[in-house]
């Protein structure tokens, strides 16, 4: 293998840079006033190249490369600009008929971009295992795993293959076979016998199988000699699939809370007592799988008025009948509280504000839209207020956070029925 820091490739690399240069400033190819005016990047990557070609110090380099991981920026950006440096070096020297130095320049080139890579690839892992560390400690603190606790091996699983490829270590990567990890047992056994719905169940076994087979590329590649790159790019892949997994997760979690936890005899809907235990656990769930989740509370209208007029127990009716058309409205993982008398809390897991004001506002208008059948139909309201709950703007889940936050929600419901009722704010 050659050495792109050796000084003889250095000064070659170095003229050869120092051509394009003169070559730019008096006739500029197309593809260099393409990426000069949309890319800044460009100009530190070449005089970052230039530096470490004169010092043969490419510390330079890695602080830039460093910061490009750190802020998330894709290594193909950088890859691709490097490659527009290097074919435009190349087409230089293929100019001049130089065909073996052309050769040459392209593994120097390899070799170069394969040491930013390996950069690159590093401090991706270091993120990614802290990340999943975070992750894993939100799991850690659930009261109720229930299903979590597969999240949570699954978890496991990531941190043993990130400290594997850490280590350039392919014997130490996690279980590859998609049916034989913890979480991958469990979908074959108990978990195919909950999820009743056959194309949910398939969707997330293909989920899974997909994010093993980028994981088993992974342990294939990764002691290949310029793999850094994809092994990066496979990696991306895998985490985003991870969190894929835990969204489904916390999704069948909320179906198991909703039929193993008891209920309110009347509306069949999760007993208050719960609730404060249930966001607790959904808050660190949305911080475990990076997506928000959202509270409706909503209240029927003048319902003291429906009492005092036609007897209570028309009034119990009309909660059974408003108690059927949520359940027949909602997704099979929402969690339907009975909050007051006839006052009721949603918690959507993996739901933002705008999602959740779609499924309040469909609520509001069947419930209005269906009459209670009596003897003349009665038409009942009801008003809803909105909440969403961001993993990013809370660091602690305590009692006080989920105070804060029926708080926020019950401020929103009550401007609703100051704003005249049969609303969503
Ligand atoms: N039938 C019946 N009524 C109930 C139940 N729980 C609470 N209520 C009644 O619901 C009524 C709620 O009245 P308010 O809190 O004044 O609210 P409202 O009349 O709906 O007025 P707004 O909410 O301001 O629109 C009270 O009369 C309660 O007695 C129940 O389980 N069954």
């Amino acid at each position: 293998m050659t050495d792109w820091k050796s000084p003889d490739n250095r000064y070659l690399l170095e003229r050869l840079l120092l051509g394009l240069d003169r070559r730019i400033d008096t006739d500029p190819p197309d593809e260099v006033f393409a990426i000069e005016s949309t890319n800044i990047a460009w100009p530190h990557i070449k005089d970052c190249l230039h530096g470490t070609l004169r010092t043969g110090d490419e510390s330079h380099c890695l602080a830039m490369i460093r910061q490009l991981a750190a802020t998330d920026t894709p290594f193909m950006l950088f890859a691709h600009q490097f490659g527009v440096l290097r074919n435009l070096i190349l087409g230089q020297t293929l100019d001049e008929g130089a065909i073996e130095t052309a050769r040459h320049v392209m593994q120097l080139f390899g070799e170069m971009e394969e040491s930013f890579a390996a950069a690159y690839l590093e401090v991706f892992l270091n993120r990614l295992g802290t990340r999943n560390h975070l992750r894993l400690s939100h799991i850690r603190a659930l009261s109720d795993k229930n299903l979590l606790a597969y999240f949570e091996a699954h978890l496991e699983w990531m941190a043993r293959l990130v400290e594997a490829v850490s280590q350039r270590e392919p014997p130490g990567m996690p279980e590859l076979d998609p049916t034989r990890c913890e979480f991958g047992r469990w979908l074959e056994n108990d978990g195919a016998r909950l999820i009743r719905d056959r194309s949910h169940i398939a969707q997330i076994r293909d989920l899974h199988a997909a994010m093993h087979h980028v994981v088993t590329e992974v342990g294939s590649i990764m002691n290949h000699p310029r793999a850094s790159g994809p092994v990066y790019a496979l990696l991306k892949k895998a985490e985003s699939y991870s969190l894929e997994l835990g969204h489904e997760i916390s999704l069948l979690n909320s179906i198991v809370i909703m039929s193993v936890y008891s209920k309110d005899p009347l509306t069949g809907f999760l007993s208050r007592r719960f609730l404060d235990r249930v966001l607790v656990n959904q808050m660190e769930i949305a911080k475990a799988t990076e997506s928000p989740f959202s509270i409706i509370m909503f209240d029927l209208d003048h319902f003291k008025r429906l009492n005092d007029d036609h007897g209570h127990q028309t009034g119990d009716l009309a909660l059974e009948h408003i108690a059927g058309i949520v359940r027949d409205s909602l997704r099979q993982s929402d969690l339907i509280f009975r909050y007051g008398g006839e006052e009721f809390m949603l918690v959507a897991p993996s739901t933002s504000l705008a999602q959740a004001h779609i499924i309040a506002e469909k609520l509001r208008q069947r419930i209005a839209g269906t009459p209670l059948p009596y003897e003349p139909p009665l038409t009942l309201t009801a008003s809803f207020g909105v909440t969403e709950i961001a993993p990013g703007t809370y660091e602690v889940v305590d009692s006080r956070l989920v105070h804060d936050v029926i708080v926020a929600c019950d401020g929103k419901l009550y401007a609703a029925k100051n704003s005249g009722r049969n609303r969503v704010l």
